[in-house]
């Protein structure tokens, strides 16, 4: 791994190529980097398999995050009992520029984009930031609406926040370790700042019904007329990558949904295993490490025709005002960087922004 140097014997973008022919995800122990024992060999092993993982595949399952299963479980079966509230209900927290995109999403308002039009998300869910202070500086600054009526789901929600930026922190951290760079980098990087709590996250809480009820209403004439792309399979969610640094996805057991694509164009099932998060890198690892982590394509796909499904992914963020560029320790000698820098914040308002189609569709009934 890169502690005892970076032999790059092979041109990295064919290496990358012939590594993400992977057929299944690696599941990494992580119990060495919760505990933070630096002097700890487990650790440079630990950071040694999270470096292979994010270059050869740029997904990975992780067990012995410390996150008790009562707080994966509970914030799960909290959303689902929520998501069982009337539409009216779920409508008293609905998201729109007026709430900085917080708060409910009802089904299908979320799409994707492809080249020439759109695709409409099976999915309802909530979306929560990281509450910044200055509220005037981005369109996704503001207040969280979190589920007030519900006490038992926003205590459930915080507490899994709380564990989640805990692990997030010790998965950069080794991460840090396998690049070779100080344990602290993904920290002291963003914007000057040296504290954790510069992180930025966002979590999204999600529904998915089963699909057929989706189907039904794809290239419906209510939809945003003419734009619509009458894609002949519904998806859950879209293909995509996401983001910034890290995601964690906790999502229902015995629902396998979640797909990721390898270089042979195949998609590869992130099947649930129990007690493990699902870990993704998002787009701005390809930025600090000049392309030689690459974000991988994931999609959702419920074809289970009788149950919904619950995932909480929780992104760990830099920070929201982060200029990320091309780490110079990461660089080869001569090699000059091919990334173009980004703002972090101004990435994640491009992506927020173009995410909705909040227009009524007076064919869809959610709850
Ligand atoms: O629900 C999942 O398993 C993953 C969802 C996802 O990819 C996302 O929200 O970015
Ligand atoms: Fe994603």
């Amino acid at each position: 791994m890169r502690l005892a140097g970076r032999a790059h014997s092979i041109n990295s973008t064919v290496r990358t190529l012939i590594a993400r022919n992977f057929n299944a995800l690696p599941i990494i122990d992580i119990s060495a980097l919760i505990q933070d024992d630096k002097s700890s060999s487990a650790v440079d092993c630990t950071a040694a398999e999270l470096h292979k993982a994010c270059r050869d595949v740029g997904f990975f399952y992780i067990k012995g995050h410390g996150m008790p299963d009562a707080v994966t479980e509970g914030v799960r079966r909290e959303a689902r009992r929520w998501f069982e509230l009337p539409a009216s209900a779920k409508q008293q927290i609905a998201l729109g520029p007026q709430t900085a995109y917080r708060g409910y999403q009802q089904l299908g308002a979320n799409v994707t984009r492809y080249d020439g039009g759109f695709q409409r998300d099976w999915h309802e869910a909530i979306d929560l930031y990281k509450e910044e202070t200055d509220m005037a500086a981005s369109p996704v600054h503001g207040r969280n609406q979190w589920p007030h009526h519900c006490p038992a789901f926003e205590g459930a929600l915080r507490q899994y926040i709380d564990g989640c930026l805990h692990i997030g922190q010790a998965v950069m951290r080794g991460i840090a370790r396998g690049l070779g760079l100080q344990p602290g980098y993904f920290e002291t990087a963003k914007g000057g700042s040296t504290t954790a709590d510069s992180s930025y996250w966002v979590t999204r809480v999600i529904h998915y019904p089963p699909l057929e009820q989706g189907a039904a209403t794809t290239g419906s004439p209510q939809a945003a007329p003419g734009r619509e792309i009458d894609r002949s399979v519904q998806l859950s969610c879209g293909e995509h990558t996401d983001y910034g640094l890290l995601t964690l996805v906790n999502q229902d057991p015995d629902i396998p949904a979640l797909q990721v694509k390898n270089a042979r164009g195949e998609w590869i099932s992130a099947a649930p295993i129990p007690g493990t998060f699902v870990c993704n890198i998002g787009d701005m690892m390809r930025v600090y490490t000049n392309g030689e982590y690459t974000p991988t394509l994931h999609r959702v796909v419920n074809t289970d025709p009788s149950c919904s499904r619950v995932s909480v992914p929780f992104f760990y963020e830099t920070s929201f005002d982060a200029e990320v560029a091309p780490i110079p320790a990461l660089l080869q000698p001569g090699e000059a960087p091919k990334c173009a820098p980004v703002r972090y914040g101004r990435h994640l308002e491009s992506k927020v922004l173009s995410n909705f189609e909040l227009e009524p569709q007076a064919d869809i009934v959610a709850g």
